[in-house]
């Protein structure tokens, strides 16, 4: 193994266990691309309004310091309305269990079908870092304050009221 974690464009070691013997290795669609593709290892079908937690054939033992997110694939979503219920999906670095990938059919109208080994998904495997949380009773003081949730306007969707109750 070569991977030295942390240094740029050094491929990071990550140990791969198939539990589907048929699934294939995930790759990424073009060299330098964030996300590796994951598949489905069951066929779905989704109604309108409808999720699954599909399986994905893998499990991973991703080194200390890292995680890897399950992200949507676009065109998943611009074509069939599919997303991730819980997007980004955390794959913890302690975890040993499939991966699995917990899709949501948004369209009002149209079934979506998976076969097995559709790409559903996608990896992106990156560090995290360790906090040590230091309680104060006031925090520094910044440009932005509190303000947050569309307090610097001039965004579509403005016309709508979604002001924060009590606010
Ligand atoms: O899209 C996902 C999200 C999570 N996981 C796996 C890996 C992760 O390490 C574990 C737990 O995920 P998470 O912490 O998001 O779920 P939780 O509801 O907090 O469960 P737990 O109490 O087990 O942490 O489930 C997936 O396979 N796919
Ligand atoms: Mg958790």
């Amino acid at each position: 193994m070569s991977g030295v974690p942390g240094v740029p464009g050094v491929p990071v070691d990550v140990l791969l266990r198939r539990i589907d013997p048929e699934v294939p290795v995930p790759v990424r669609a073009h060299p330098g691309d964030a996300g590796y593709d994951l598949v489905t290892t069951e066929a779905a079908e989704l109604a309108p309004g409808r999720r699954a937690v599909l399986p994905t054939g893998i499990s991973l033992a991703l080194p200390d310091g890292y995680a890897a997110f399950v992200h949507p694939r676009s065109g998943l979503a611009a074509r069939c309305g599919v997303a991730l219920v819980n997007s980004p999906g955390t794959v913890d670095a302690g975890y040993r269990g499939e991966i699995k990938v917990i899709v949501i059919n948004l369209d009002p109208e149209e079934s979506v079908r998976f076969e097995r080994y559709d790409r559903v998904a996608q990896l992106v495997v990156q560090r995290v870092e360790a906090v040590r949380f230091h309680e104060v009773a006031e925090l520094p003081g910044s440009a932005r304050a509190d303000g947050g949730f569309g307090s610097s306007g001039g965004h579509a969707g403005a016309h709508h009221s979604y002001a924060l109750k009590g606010q």
